[in-house]
C-alpha cells in the first residue's frame, strides 16, 4: 500500500466534506469522492480535480468497485444524516444511514486491506454535559438517535481495530460554522436548521425572523451557549489526523472546538454588527434536546495532532458565511 495513496471521501459534496476536499487538494492529495447528492451539491466539488462518483455508500457492489479501481489508502467518512429533531421522530432512517450503511464501507475496507479511517463524529455523542468544558473522557450518553448512531459507529470502529487492525480517528466536532474565505463554497443545506445560516437568512430577508429557542436557560443571558468551530479549522484537522494515522497512530477520539462559548443572543448581536442589518428576532420555547451549554476542551487535539483553531472569532465565521450568501455566484466552482 502506498503511503501517500488515494483517499476516499464519503459525503465530500456536503458542507464540511467539500471544505475538506478543497484543503486536501491544496496539499496535493489525490481524491475520490462518493456522494449520493441527497444533501450535497455537485457544484461544491472542483470536478476537474477530483474523481466524483455519484452513488450511495450502502451500494456494496459500487463500493467494492471503487476499492478495486482506486485502492484507497484511507477513508474520510463524512456521509450521514444530521438533523437531530428528525432523528427523534424517524430513528430507523438514522440508524440505517449513519450506522448500517457505513458497515458496507468497513466490509470493503477489511476485504481490500484499507486500515485508516477518519470519522465525522460529534459532541452530540456526549449528551447532556456533566461538566464543561468537555474533554474526550466525558461520559458518552447521547440523548437522541443522531448522537447515538455516531456513538455506536465509534464502538464498531474500536471493535474493527481489535479484530483486524483498523486505525481510526473519531473527530468529535462541536458546532461547525463559517465558509470558505475565498467564497467558492459554503453551507448549503435544505432545509437549513443551523443557527448562523438561519440568522443570515433572516438578515437577507429570506425568512421573516430568527426564532431564539429558549430564554430561560441557566446561562448569563438565558440563551444556549455553543462552541462554534470554523469549517476550515475542521478541514485542517482532517489533514492532520490523516498524517497522524499515516505515521502509525492508534485509534483515538479527538474533540474539535475552540474552547470558547457564545450564547444565541451574542451570535445574533454579532451578526447584526457584521451585516449592518437589523435582524428581526422572535423568542420561542426551548427546542427539545438542546443542552444549555456545550464547550469543548480542545487540549488533546493540540497534543496529539498539533491542531489549534485558527479562526477563533465568531465575527470571522459570520463574515465568511455572509460573503458567500450574498456573493455574486452564491459560491460553487462552476456555473
Ligand atoms: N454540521 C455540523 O455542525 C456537524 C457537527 C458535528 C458532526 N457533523 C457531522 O459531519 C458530517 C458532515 O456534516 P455536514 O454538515 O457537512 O452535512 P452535509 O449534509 O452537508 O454533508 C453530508 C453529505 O453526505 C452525503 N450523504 C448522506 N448519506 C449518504 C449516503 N448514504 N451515501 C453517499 N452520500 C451520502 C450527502 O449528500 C451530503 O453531501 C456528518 O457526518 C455530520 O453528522 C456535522
Ligand atoms: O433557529 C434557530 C436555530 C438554532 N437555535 C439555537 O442555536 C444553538 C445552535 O443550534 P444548531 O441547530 O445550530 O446546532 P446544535 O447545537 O443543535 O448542533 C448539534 O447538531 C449538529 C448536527 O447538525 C452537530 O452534530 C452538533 O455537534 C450538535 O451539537 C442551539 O442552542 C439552538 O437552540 C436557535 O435558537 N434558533
Amino acid at each position: 500500500m502506498a503511503s501517500q495513496g488515494t483517499l476516499l471521501i464519503t459525503g465530500g459534496a456536503g458542507y464540511i466534506g467539500s471544505h475538506t476536499v478543497k484543503h486536501l487538494l491544496a496539499q496535493g492529495e489525490r481524491l475520490v469522492v462518493l456522494d449520493n447528492l441527497v444533501f450535497g451539491h455537485r457544484e461544491a466539488l472542483p470536478l476537474d480535480q477530483v474523481t466524483f462518483i455519484h452513488g450511495d455508500m450502502s451500494d456494496a457492489e459500487l463500493v467494492d468497485q471503487i476499492f478495486c479501481d482506486h485502492q484507497p489508502e484511507a477513508v474520510l467518512h463524512f456521509a450521514a444524516y444530521a438533523y437531530v429533531g428528525e432523528s427523534v421522530t424517524d430513528p430507523l432512517k438514522y440508524y440505517r444511514n449513519n450506522l448500517a450503511a457505513p458497515l458496507v464501507l468497513l466490509e470493503a475496507m477489511q476485504r481490500h486491506g484499507c486500515r485508516r479511517f477518519i470519522f465525522s463524529s460529534t459532541c452530540a455523542t456526549y449528551g447532556n454535559p456533566v461538566h464543561v468544558p468537555m474533554d474526550e473522557s466525558h461520559p458518552q450518553a447521547p440523548v437522541n438517535p443522531y448522537g447515538a448512531s455516531k456513538w455506536m459507529l465509534e464502538r464498531v470502529l474500536r471493535d474493527c481495530d481489535h479484530a483486524w487492525g483498523l486505525k481510526s480517528v473519531f473527530l468529535r466536532y462541536f458546532n461547525a460554522s463559517g465558509c470558505d474565505p475565498e467564497g467558492q463554497i459554503g453551507e448549503d443545506h435544505d432545509p437549513e436548521t443551523h443557527l448562523i445560516p438561519r440568522i443570515l437568512m433572516a438578515a437577507a430577508g429570506e425568512i421573516a425572523d430568527i426564532t431564539v429557542f429558549g430564554t430561560d436557560y441557566p446561562t448569563p443571558d438565558g440563551t444556549c451557549i455553543r462552541d462554534y468551530i470554523h469549517v476550515n479549522d475542521l478541514a485542517s484537522a482532517h489533514a492532520l489526523a490523516l498524517g497522524y494515522l499515516r505515521g502509525g497512530g492508534s485509534t483515538e477520539a479527538v474533540n474539535l472546538g475552540t474552547g470558547r462559548g457564545f450564547s444565541v443572543n451574542e451570535i445574533i448581536q454579532t451578526a447584526q454588527a457584521v451585516t449592518g442589518k437589523s435582524i428581526p428576532v422572535s423568542y420561542g420555547p426551548r427546542r427539545a434536546g438542546d443542552p444549555p451549554e456545550l464547550i469543548c476542551q480542545p487540549a488533546k487535539a493540540k497534543a496529539l495532532l498539533g491542531w489549534e483553531a485558527q479562526h477563533q472569532d465568531p465575527r470571522e465565521h459570520i463574515q465568511s458565511a455572509w460573503n458567500w450568501m450574498t456573493g455574486p455566484k452564491k459560491g460553487h466552482y462552476a456555473e
